[in-house]
């Protein structure tokens, strides 16, 4: 998904005011676009709603900052591909070097929007405020929370606090990092959560208030560089259970670069999945263990990895496990530089 250079021009606007930052908005759908029978919150169509309609939602968003949309995608955030998160990432990293722009926003849906802001994290280049959004609730619902959302994302976006704080994500007066927020609820619309780091602060109106920061590297401290890349090497997650078949490790092998295995507990797979594991190595396979379980560690262990023939994972839950794997097959397959790269980041 190629898109060409877009117009952003904050001085178009007649509410322009040279004493605001000057924040881009990059939409990309979710149900903060969505649309359905009024009132209600079930029963919508994701990313329906222009970028525009989006903004003009929020009252007096012009005394917070001044904003120019672009409209990336509207889709429902499952159909987010690596394909949109390579163009955001270009669109970002061009757009930063521009002096007239201060800080951005990307609107997205809320179910995979924990991948997407890790992925960002690890390969945007610059400083400037990076703030992801969504909503659960359709925009045409009763007590829609996307207005608040995207009211408080912007008024981070423009705050100069929120400079060199890696990708961020604002949900529900909630400042959360994009390396370790979770979504962890289906429908409420506090679904959003960072396991047991804490969040890194709270908004109240365009105020914010910063607690904590993430230690883990990003942005400009991170090695990862994808202005050239047009696809990024596959990676697949396996989910072990009991009684989960081993052949489908063999299958996973067939179409991926390097696999990821939610295992039970603190990352742990029976017997026939330890042998494969070995055979996947010995084939130049990259596997990284991790753990079903969403909060914890996984850490070298012998019972289960006498040979070290699997990475450990560290703290990434899988969905993010495998966005690092990936873009760590951008740069080597070694296990030992890999495995550094699980605890650096
Ligand atoms: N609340 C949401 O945004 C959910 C929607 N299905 C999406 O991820 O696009």
């Amino acid at each position: 998904m190629i898109m060409p250079s877009p117009e952003v021009n904050f001085t178009a606007s007649p509410f322009y005011n040279p004493i605001l930052k000057n924040v881009v908005i990059l939409a990309t759908g979710g149900t903060i676009a969505g649309s359905g029978e009024a009132h209600k919150t079930l029963n919508y169509e994701p990313g329906a709603l222009p970028i525009q309609d989006l903004l003009d939602s929020v009252p007096h968003l012009e005394r917070v900052a001044n904003c120019a949309g672009v409209q990336v995608s509207n889709l429902c955030s499952a159909d987010i591909t690596s394909e949109h998160w390579l163009t955001l990432a270009t669109l970002i990293n061009t757009l930063a070097l521009r002096e007239d722009v201060h800080g951005f926003v990307i609107t997205h849906g809320t179910d995979t929007l924990d991948e997407t802001s890790y992925f960002l994290n690890l390969v945007i280049k610059t400083d400037k405020p990076v703030v992801i959004t969504g909503s659960m609730r359709p925009a045409t619902a009763i007590s829609a929370d996307g207005p608040l959302n995207l009211y408080q994302s912007v008024a981070l976006a423009a705050n100069p606090e929120a400079s060199g704080q890696g990708v961020m994500v604002v949900f529900a007066e909630g400042i959360y990092s994009g390396r370790d927020v979770q979504k962890v609820n289906t429908f409420k619309a506090n679904a959003f959560d960072e396991r047991d780091f804490g969040c890194l602060g709270y908004m109240r109106d365009s105020q914010a208030f910063f607690y904590t920061r993430s230690l883990k590297k990003h942005t400009t401290a991170a090695q990862f560089d994808v202005s050239t890349l047009v696809e990024l090497p596959e990676v697949s997650v396996a989910y072990f259970h009991v009684d989960a078949n081993p052949g489908i490790l063999d299958y996973l092998a067939t179409i991926s670069k390097g696999i990821i295995i939610a295992g039970a507990g603190g990352g742990i797979y029976s017997k026939p999945w330890i042998d494969k594991v070995g055979e996947l190595k010995n084939n130049n396979i990259p596997v990284v263990r991790c753990s079903r379980i969403s909060s914890g560690i996984t850490l070298k262990d012998s019972y289960i990895d006498l040979s070290a023939n699997s990475i450990p994972c560290n703290s990434l839950v899988p969905q993010k496990a495998r966005i690092l794997l990936s873009l760590a097959l951008t740069q080597t397959t070694g296990y030992e530089e890999i495995a550094a790269m699980f605890n650096e980041y």
